[in-house]
């Protein structure tokens, strides 16, 4: 299925009027930037076009009062001076005779968008809209917003399509308030928003956008704010909180529904949120979310008022969006010690509705709610020197670097009676080792003449990690006769001369891994029942669960809060993924966890798997073949004992891998 794309050059026909530094920048190119970057890149026509329309009034009553629509409903008819007149009421925002037709075009865009993805005409999809939504309340337009968009889109989709469960993620550097009003007191809708906060010192300065606003009655829980204290927030900084607090909530809410308030006023050079997250980030925060809710994410956009990185954070998320390889994120240096705060916070306060945050630290001495201003001086120097030390490049970044398409999606390397599943290209020539590599292999399995169908597979191996390298291939599925045995070879002889850095994720017990790293060149993470003695190096990392593999939410535990910060830092050039026989692991949980891992290494991922084993052959390829992972279902409260072990393996780690650090 495709990737939506919603757009209509009526949405650029209105603008400001008269002088208004709060409004100037958002201006019609904002829409015109992004939607060209699109077609000149070639995304535009992989996507599927879908026209815009104007919702209806019973679609913007969802939301909204009929006083407010009823005045709304009067400015095309209004002179300048009335116009200028009813604006006065409202807050950053601007009327003109034409935005009360965009604003309904801009809502009938999200739900056109909630249609094609609820009907399964698509997968996921982009509408790319303006003026923007998420400050706009009940009674009134706020912040450049008439009609809140995402949140009349969440109220329809549970009306019409009986959603239980909408997660809202709202990546736009302002607190979307208006939808925080909309749903606090609703379980049905989680929303969660990052925010450029600064201890309530910037727009809209509300005392309702800290951390400890989490909802109330029975939507308690239900509303995640972390506050951005600081500016110059960066890759490292964004990921974490959604490896931390985002996405272990999201697993466990198991949406039926993902809303995405996509604002890229986040993103460096921005005038608004001054931080200093790139572009391809949103590549990652699109891909983090697209294996919840079977794959259906609707994205709105927001803000984003840089006209150069709006338009390329907006290329990122669509590319992510159609199922490209993702970007390389190179140097990321763990969270900024403000954001470990805000994020530290955040967990403290849900840590008592969400079973998968319960082992969250109490919030740090300095409380940052109630954090009096220190002097203005300290509180300035402390800034600038954050400012500084935390992005030095000032308004210039890199262009995102290009993502090619390898022409090969999966290939398989199987034994002959072995079918090859549908959609996985079989490698079968396999060229002869070089009598060097034959000689390391017969002597690393120790026997005098290595059997010649041992020595075809591995041939055969290694040819395939060469296309993976080249990018001839993404990834790839392999069957063994001994997995062990072949993750040995593969980790020692056959990646040495061809990759820098080789993830391996072991699920499972082993036999003999005896194989310990030190030099970095791989980095092993073991996720078994095993209980193993102490963590042996740095670059080999046991995770054991109580009860293995079987037990799910142990396993997406140990994969969002662990597995991916550390990955994120390590950033492999290859991902070896080992399923040792008789792990137990769900059938779903495999799934996601090769959706998680396409994330890294531009998708290289290389799947070894013992031949017993072949009847999660399909999933395995359905996985790699980029189809939505199934949701975890019914998801149990982790084991304390391992809530606690990862808590504390986390602690330990966290000296030698940043991006673990949840407390300051
Ligand atoms: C959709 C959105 O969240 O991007 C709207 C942001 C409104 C900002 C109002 N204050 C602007 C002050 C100008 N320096
Ligand atoms: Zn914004």
């Amino acid at each position: 299925m495709g990737t939506a794309l919603l757009y209509d050059e009526e949405m650029t026909k209105y603008k400001l009027l008269w002088v208004d530094p709060a409004c100037k920048i958002e201006v019609p190119e904002r829409l015109i930037v992004s939607y060209e970057a699109l077609v000149r890149s070639g995304l535009s026509d992989r996507c599927i076009s879908i026209p815009a329309r104007e919702a209806s009034d019973s679609e913007i009553l969802l939301v909204h009062s009929e006083l407010y629509l009823e005045a709304v409903k009067k400015t095309p008819y209004m002179t300048l001076e009335d116009l200028k007149e009813f604006t006065l009421q409202f807050g950053d925002v601007y009327f003109h005779p034409n935005i009360y037709h965009c604003a309904k075009l801009a809502s009938g865009s999200a739900l056109q968008l909630v249609d094609s993805v609820m009907t399964g005409k698509v997968r996921n999809g982009i509408a790319l809209v303006r003026p923007p939504g998420h400050h706009s309340m009940h009674g009134a337009a706020n912040g450049f917003c008439v009609f809140n968009n995402v949140a009349i889109a969440a109220r329809y989709a549970k009306q019409k399509y009986g959603v239980k469960r909408v997660l809202i993620v709202d990546w736009d550097i302002h607190h979307g308030q208006g939808v925080q009003y909309c749903f606090e007191d609703d379980p049905s809708v989680l929303y969660f928003s990052w925010h450029r906060y600064e201890h309530q010192n910037f727009w809209p300065n509300l005392r309702e956008s800290d951390y400890d606003s989490v909802g109330k009655e029975s939507g308690a829980g239900f509303n995640i704010n972390v506050p951005w204290n600081n500016v110059g927030m960066e890759n490292s900084d964004y990921l974490s909180v959604f490896c931390h607090v985002l996405l272990p909530v999201a697993y466990e809410f198991c949406p039926d529904l993902v809303l995405v308030c996509a604002g890229f006023d986040s993103a460096i050079g921005d005038p608004e949120g001054e931080m200093c997250a790139t572009p391809d980030i949103f590549a990652h925060l699109t891909h983090l979310l697209m294996n919840l809710a079977g794959g259906k994410l609707c994205a709105v956009l927001e803000g984003g008022y840089n006209l150069t990185s709006l338009a390329q954070s907006v290329c990122q998320t669509v590319q992510t969006l159609l199922g490209d390889p993702l970007p390389q994120l190179a140097n990321l240096r763990g969270p900024c010690k403000s954001a470990v705060e805000s994020l530290q916070c955040a967990r403290s306060a849900h840590r008592r509705y969400w079973s998968f945050l319960k082992h969250a630290a109490d919030p740090p001495m300095t409380d940052i709610s109630t954090k009096h201003i220190k002097s203005a001086m300290e509180e300035e120097e402390k800034t600038e020197m954050a400012e500084e030390e935390r992005c030095t490049e000032g308004k210039v970044w890199p262009e995102p670097p290009e993502r090619l398409c390898p022409p090969v999606c999966s290939a398989s390397v199987l034994p002959d009676d072995v079918a090859c599943p549908d959609g996985l290209k079989r490698l079968s020539s396999s060229k002869d080792l070089e009598p060097l590599l034959v000689s390391k292999l017969k002597n690393r399995f120790r026997t005098a003449a290595v059997d010649g169908d041992r020595v075809t597979t591995f041939s055969r191996l290694y040819t395939l990690i060469e296309k993976l390298v080249a990018n001839e291939i993404r990834n790839g599925l392999v069957l063994v006769p001994d997995v062990a045995a072949a993750m040995m070879c593969v980790v020692q002889d056959l990646t040495s001369d061809l990759v820098k850095r080789v993830l391996v994720v072991c699920v499972g017990k082993e036999k003999e891994l005896d194989y310990v790293t030190t030099d970095g060149k791989v980095l092993v993470v073991q996720i078994s029942s095993e209980d193993r003695e102490e963590q042996r190096s740095k670059y080999y990392i046991p995770v054991c669960l109580k009860k293995g593999c079987s037990d799910t939410s142990g396993f997406i535990q140990a994969v969002l809060g662990l597995l991916l910060p550390l990955g994120y830092e390590y950033n492999p050039d290859l991902v070896l993924l080992v399923r040792m026989p008789g792990s137990g692991v769900v059938d779903s949980m495999w799934q996601q966890l090769i959706g998680l891992l396409q994330g890294f290494a531009k998708g290289h991922t290389l799947v070894l798997m013992q031949v017993n084993e072949k009847a999660c052959m399909g999933s395995t390829a359905s996985a790699l073949l980029g189809h939505p992972a199934p949701p975890l279902q019914d998801l149990q409260t982790p084991f304390p004992e391992d809530g606690d072990a990862l808590e504390r393996l986390r602690e330990r780690l966290q000296a030698d891998w940043k991006t673990l650090q949840t407390t300051s």
